[in-house]
C-alpha cells in the first residue's frame, strides 16, 4: 500500500490498512516521496498532481498495489490504467480556524493576519469583508499550526479532517460554517486506487472500505470542478450531502444536495463570489455536478478562463 510520507498521509493510510487487517488481509505500507513534499514553492505554481503523480507512478510500476490519496489533491482527469477502487467514509469536510487566544473569525480584529495558501480559502475569506490580512503560506499542518503558536500569524485556516486525523482537532477555535466557507471538492475524503487489471484487489477494496454515500457526494463535487475546468488549487468550493427525501408516492429516496462557489477571478484576489445550489437523485450525482458548474459559468464564473483554465 503506497502512501506519501507526511504525518497526515501516514495517518490516513494507517486507517485504511487497519480496516483491511481487521478483515484478515495482510498489508505492507510503502512510503513514496513526491515532488510536492520536496518543493517549497506555492502549489498554484508547481501545478496540480504534485502530491499524487509519484504515487500513481509507483502503482503503474507495480512497486505498490494500492495507492491512498487525499481525494481533493487528485487531478480531475482520469488516469489511464488506474481505477478508483474505493472512497471510504468521509471525515467532517469543513474548514477550520485555528486562531490565537481561542478567537473566532468574527472576533479577530481588523488587520489580523490569517495564513492560507489556498486561492479558494483566500477568496472566501476576502469576501467576508472582515478586513483580515491574508498571508500566503505553505508547509505541512504542523508547520502551519506552529506559526500561530509562535505568534507569527494571528490565525490559519486548515481542513478539519486533516487536523482530526492527526489528533489535533482540539486546537480548532472555530469550525467554519459552509455558508461562509465551502470546502474544496472532496475535502475530507480519501481516494483508494489500484491498477485497472487488478480485479481481485479492486473488489476487495470496494467491499471493505467503500462508502456509497461519500462516493455519491464526492462524485457530484468533483464533476462540478471538472466541468469548471479548474484544478485543485483554483478558487472553487463545493459541498454535497446525501439527504433523504420523499418521492411522489411518499416513499423515502436518497438525493444529493450540492452547493458550489467560484470566485470571479482566478488568483484569490477577487472578492466577488458566485454561488449556486441544486438537488438531484443520488444516481444523478455526476450530472448534478456538471449542471451546477454550467449554472456557475452562466452566473459569471466564466472569468475562470485565464492561465489556470484547463490545468487539470
Ligand atoms: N492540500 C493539502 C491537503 N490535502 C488534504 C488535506 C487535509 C485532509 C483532507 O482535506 O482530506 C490537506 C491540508 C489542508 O487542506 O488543510
Amino acid at each position: 500500500m503506497g502512501t506519501r510520507g507526511s504525518a497526515l498521509a501516514l495517518a490516513q493510510t494507517g486507517i485504511i490498512a487497519e480496516a483491511l487487517r481487521q478483515a484478515g488481509e495482510n498489508v505492507e505500507i510503502v512510503k513514496v516521496s513526491t515532488p510536492g513534499d520536496r518543493s517549497h514553492a506555492a502549489i498554484a505554481e508547481i501545478g496540480v498532481g504534485v502530491f499524487t503523480s509519484a504515487l500513481r507512478e509507483a502503482l503503474q510500476r507495480k512497486e505498490v498495489d494500492v495507492a491512498i490519496h487525499s481525494y481533493k489533491d487528485l487531478p480531475t482527469a482520469p488516469e489511464p490504467g488506474i481505477v478508483l477502487a474505493a472512497v471510504p467514509l468521509r471525515e467532517d469536510p469543513r474548514d477550520a480556524l485555528i486562531a490565537r487566544d481561542g478567537l473566532t473569525l468574527g472576533e479577530l480584529p481588523q488587520g489580523s493576519t490569517v495564513g492560507t495558501g489556498s486561492p479558494r480559502r483566500m477568496a472566501q475569506l476576502r469576501a467576508l469583508g472582515l478586513g483580515l490580512e491574508i498571508v500566503p503560506i505553505r508547509g505541512n499542518i504542523d508547520t502551519r499550526l506552529r506559526k500561530v503558536a509562535d505568534g507569527e500569524l494571528d490565525a490559519v485556516v486548515l481542513a478539519r479532517a486533516g487536523l482530526a486525523r492527526l489528533g489535533r482537532a482540539g486546537e480548532i477555535t472555530e469550525t467554519l460554517d459552509p455558508i461562509q466557507m465551502l470546502p474544496a471538492p472532496a475535502q475530507g475524503a480519501l481516494a483508494v486506487e489500484c491498477r485497472v487489471d487488478d480485479v481481485d484487489i479492486e473488489h476487495l477494496l470496494r467491499s471493505i472500505v467503500d462508502d456509497e454515500a461519500t462516493r455519491a457526494a464526492v462524485t457530484a463535487e468533483r464533476a462540478m470542478l471538472a466541468a469548471l475546468e479548474a484544478g485543485c488549487s483554483a478558487p472553487v468550493g463545493a459541498l454535497a450531502e446525501v439527504v433523504e427525501d420523499l418521492d411522489a408516492e411518499g416513499s423515502v429516496i436518497e438525493r444529493v444536495s450540492l452547493r458550489g462557489v467560484a470566485a470571479a477571478g482566478l488568483d484569490g484576489e477577487s472578492v466577488e463570489l458566485i454561488r449556486a445550489s441544486a438537488v438531484a437523485d443520488k444516481s444523478d450525482a455526476e450530472r448534478l455536478g456538471r449542471q451546477l458548474a454550467a449554472e456557475l459559468l452562466d452566473l459569471g464564473a466564466g472569468a475562470l478562463s485565464g492561465p489556470g483554465r484547463n490545468q487539470r
